[in-house]
């Protein structure tokens, strides 16, 4: 019956037909497109509006396509739009309610004071602490490499990475050694390959998302309960441990649990710039956690430090290999950036305030998450919203997407949007545009909480890549890349293969 309701009052409406809705959410049902992906049809399909309404089967979501009114939705507005799409998934097991506890997925005042407690963990003072861990793990990394590099043999770059971040987080987030890059079989890894899975990942997600009745009757968990479960184990364990040898590792997991112990808010942003003025969020009427409910929560959101975190990065490290592969030209500046640190500094103790000073790297980067973004900015209506000079009402309960995808790949903001060019960020480039037009880590209070850490483990390990390695295209090495529809950990379609030789 809603079908038209939108058009009649002079809102844009993406022809929307029974039983699917639109042709994007058809699509994206039918395992045709990525999540990601998801909404970018319906932004290129109404260059002249502001605001579209898609519909997902019977339910009408809506698309910002304006910078201007995308920033009412993630920071000035925020009020009205605090949480993410509600995940109705079964709540039964312990994995399922460690699950159900993620800093990305509880809404509302609960939200705010677990983010409001967790941000400061991130501060550039304990991210310094962490570098010589990272350090550490870079010389294996770089060690990791050799037999690939005598070999000349094709791999995929993310496999290597994600032996690479699957031994920093687990180091710096819980103290452990997981020893990926040691034993890529290690059981540590395997359960963290585990957590998304695959196909069959995609299929529950699809589930929970679209049909949540049937999930319920299945049962079904956002994550696979077996790997969550062993990692509920894992960190119970440790945090026994630590309670009983009172040994602090100053990692993650201790901060965590400061931070709630503590129970206090946080004043302030902790770093002086646009992304964490904007993020910052203030909590109505802050309850300290109870004493006895402390251990679920640290365990859900060193969790969620540690599932958000590893593939996030590992993807992006991959990708960014493959585009240096691809970008001789780009990979010898950036090689002519690293070596003046490396000589003054030697490659394996890397101070963080010099890992920061590196602007090549920065733009470097920064461009490959323009063409490989991981997450799209979704927000779910907490209190009716009218958008300021426009008809549209947004009412409780209503998504509101905002397509850093297709946003990011728009040429009013990234002139030739397809071309990998790092000069796209570059002081004067990014003067001429907003800057929300970069969304990769997304914007404003519900943010990426973990972006600083996100990029010093991204930047050390292209740092070492390149300072050791020269990385070159090969037979099997794609040149552009598309998100696989089917992957659910957002992996690009034809892999990210490459090869390497030791530089001299
Ligand atoms: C290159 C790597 C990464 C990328 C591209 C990335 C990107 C994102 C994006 C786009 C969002 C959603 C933002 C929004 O809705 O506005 C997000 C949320 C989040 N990220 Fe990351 N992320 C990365 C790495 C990490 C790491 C390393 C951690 C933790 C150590 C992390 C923890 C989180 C958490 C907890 C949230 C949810 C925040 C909340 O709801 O308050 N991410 N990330």
């Amino acid at each position: 019956k809603k079908y038209g309701t939108y058009q009649a009052q002079g809102i844009a409406e993406y022809q929307p037909s029974f039983p699917f809705g639109s042709p994007n959410q058809k699509k994206l049902m039918l395992g045709q497109v990525n999540f990601l992906n998801m909404a970018d049809e319906v932004y290129e399909s109404f260059p002249n509006e502001k605001l579209v309404v898609h519909f997902q089967m019977g339910k009408p979501q809506v698309v910002v396509r304006d910078l201007e009114l995308a920033k009412l939705v993630l920071i000035k507005d925020f009020d009205h739009f605090t949480d993410r799409r509600t995940v109705q998934m079964s709540v039964e097991t312990e994995a399922q309610k460690v699950m159900s506890l993620m800093l990305t997925i509880i809404k509302g005042e609960q939200w705010k004071a677990m983010r409001n407690m967790i941000s400061p963990i991130f501060t550039s003072g304990k991210l310094k602490a962490m570098t010589p861990v990272i350090n550490k793990i870079g010389d294996d990394f770089v060690k990791h490499l050799e037999p690939l590099a005598r070999s000349g043999e094709e791999f995929q770059a993310k496999d290597v990475m994600t032996n690479y971040t699957t031994d920093v987080i687990a180091n710096c987030a819980f103290g452990i050694e997981a020893n990926a890059l040691k034993d890529p079989n290690s059981l540590f890894k395997r359960m963290i390959l585990g957590l998304t899975g695959g196909v069959k990942g995609m299929c529950r997600v699809l589930t929970i998302l679209f049909l949540p009745p049937v999930a319920r009757l299945l049962k079904l968990s956002l994550l696979n309960e077996e790997s969550t479960d062993y990692f509920v184990k894992v960190l119970k364990k440790t945090m026994k441990d630590r309670r009983e040898s009172k040994v602090k590792r100053n990692d993650l997991m201790d901060m965590i649990i400061e931070a709630l112990q503590d129970s206090k808010t946080n004043e302030g942003p902790t770093e002086d710039d646009q992304f964490e003025r904007d993020a910052q969020v203030k909590p109505n009427n802050f309850q300290s956690i109870p004493q006895e409910d402390i251990e679920m929560y640290a365990i859900a959101n060193a969790f969620v430090m540690f599932f958000a975190g590893f593939e996030t990065s590992s993807t992006i490290m991959a990708i960014c290999s493959v585009m240096l592969a691809n970008h001789p030209d780009v990979q010898e500046r950036l090689l002519t950036e690293i070596q003046d640190i490396i000589e003054e500094h030697g490659s394996q103790h890397l101070p963080y305030d010099v890992v920061q000073t590196l602007p090549y790297l920065d733009m470097v980067i920064n461009e490959t998450l323009r063409h490989y973004p991981l997450a799209v900015a979704e927000r779910e209506c907490v209190k009716d919203y009218t958008f300021p000079g426009e008809k549209l009402t947004v009412t409780q309960g209503m998504l509101v997407q905002v397509p850093s995808p297709a946003i990011m790949m728009d040429s009013q903001y990234f002139p030739n949007p397809k071309t990998f060019n790092p000069e796209n960020f570059s002081e004067a480039s990014k003067a001429t545009r907003s800057p929300y037009a970069f969304l990769a880590f997304g914007q404003g209070p519900r943010n990426c909480v973990g972006m600083r850490f996100a990029l010093l483990q991204v930047k050390i390990a292209m740092i070492r890549t390149v300072a050791n390695y020269q990385i070159h295209r090969c037979s099997k090495t794609i040149d552009s890349f598309r998100v696989s529809p089917s992957s659910a950990s957002s992996q690009p379609i034809g892999g990210t293969y490459i090869t390497v030789s030791k530089r001299s």
